[in-house]
């Protein structure tokens, strides 16, 4: 019999679901909520069968927004309880240094992730509020947090302390989390799947590259850097975010350029990355201009997969052996250019693509056969990923 798994990722104003079947890795349903609270929302249902409903309508909450999921569940189908619902997965993006796995989610834990907002203040406020919304929605399922941090726990002290007064970072948590971790996990494991070696014995650096960007490097299945910090702000250039800066650039911008503190956060938050540099986040638009010659776009595309390439030197370095580089994520899986640019000039470390390889699609080696290092794309599951592991949690302990 079928048994599903509703997977919930929420953002401050908006409201991503999927209905996954945690057997197949199959998706019965899914959708999108945008522009939740605002004068015009939008909203997006598909299901296996049926023709795409888009609405345009005035959402006012994450409630609401329930309340139109499961309308449409209830016009187009699947009937949940045909579909054997078992539980809720919610992504949770920050769940500090306490959290490393999945849990079930009761009024303490609520209250746990509430606590932890001010080290995410952009994404945990609208977990919660997701999370209240599903299980005022759902009050008869168990609700299983899946923690964007968890898989990072593993990182030494030696890479995730920062050089600040000691005393200052433990008051206040100062730290690096790291996140995507469920994609870096699930990325990693299939790619010793694919190798067809035991995960204890693979090294992998993953670069999951989509609207937020991150490289982690795996060592046998655990992480042990990444490229995101206390915050998703630090490391790769993103879609809207400049990912690392010289911190006195904030300084300067407030004191010389008079910017207030949040002025500067949507600054590097928001309006910087590709959007800044180039006035698209979006790489397809970004790539487009660049084709045309557009000296703005050429330069962004360089600055970007100069990060990326410093970023997988300093990785091969903290590995010592490294077995494959996994591209995952939008960008990771499509952009054959991105892949090529990132990875250009490392043949000396050992790091050959194949040129017809890398413009395929779909799961594979892009890497040409003398590559010391094997380089695929793996594509990415995160709503699969959440799925299994609340059916794991469910099956084990019964959680309500
Ligand atoms: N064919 C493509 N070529 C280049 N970039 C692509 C392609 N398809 C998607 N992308 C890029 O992937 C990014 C979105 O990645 P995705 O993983 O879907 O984002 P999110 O982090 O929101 O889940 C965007 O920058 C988009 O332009
Ligand atoms: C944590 C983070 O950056 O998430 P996303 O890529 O979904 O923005
Ligand atoms: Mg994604």
């Amino acid at each position: 019999m079928t048994r599903s798994v509703f997977v919930i990722n929420a953002g401050s104003s908006s409201l991503k679901y999927q209905l996954v079947d945690v057997d197949s890795g199959a998706s019965l349903a899914s959708g999108l909520i945008e522009r939740i609270g605002e004068t015009t929302g939008e909203a997006r249902h598909e299901a296996p069968g049926i023709e795409r409903v888009t609405e345009r309508r005035v959402i006012t909450d994450h409630e609401h927004a329930f309340g139109w999921v499961l309308q449409q569940l209830d016009r187009h189908g699947p009937d949940l309880d045909d579909a054997n619902l078992i539980g809720i997965g919610h992504r949770v993006v920050q769940g500090g240094a306490r959290f490393d796995r999945a849990v079930a989610i009761d009024d303490d834990v609520a209250q746990q992730i509430g606590d932890l907002a001010p080290l995410a203040p952009l994404h945990n406020p609208a977990n919660l509020q997701g999370i209240r919304s599903a299980r005022a929605t759902f009050p008869g399922h168990p609700h299983v947090a899946v923690f964007d941090t968890a898989f990072h726990l593993t990182i030494p002290p030696a890479a995730h302390r920062y050089a600040i007064d000691a005393s200052v970072a433990a008051e206040h948590r100062i730290r690096k989390y790291g996140f995507h971790g469920t994609s870096h996990q699930y990325v990693s494991r299939r790619m010793a799947e694919l190798l067809g070696r035991p995960l204890e014995e693979v090294n992998t650096i993953v670069l999951h590259l989509g609207n937020g960007a991150s490289a982690t490097a795996v060592r046998g299945g655990r992480s042990v850097e990444t490229s995101m910090g206390m915050t998703p702000l630090a490391g790769l250039v993103m879609g809207t975010r400049s990912g690392d800066i010289d911190p006195g650039v904030i300084f300067h911008l407030h004191r010389e350029a008079g910017m207030s503190i949040d002025a500067i956060d949507t600054l590097l938050n928001k309006r910087s990355g590709l959007l800044g540099l180039t006035g698209t986040g979006d790489m397809r638009d970004v790539r487009q201009a660049a084709d045309a010659g557009i000296p703005r776009a050429v330069e962004a595309l360089e600055i970007v997969a100069h990060r990326l390439r410093g970023t997988v030197g300093a990785y091969l370095a903290h590995l010592g052996r490294t077995d494959a580089i996994a591209f995952t994520a939008g960008i990771g899986e499509n952009s054959a250019p991105m892949r090529a640019d990132a990875l250009a000039g490392l043949e000396g470390l050992g790091i050959v693509l194949d040129p017809e390889r890398n413009a395929g699609s779909g799961e594979r080696r892009i890497s040409a056969d003398g590559s010391a290092i094997e380089v695929w794309v793996v594509p990415t599951n995160e709503e699969l990923e959440i799925a299994r592991q609340v059916a794991e949690l469910v099956d084990s302990s019964g959680a309500e």
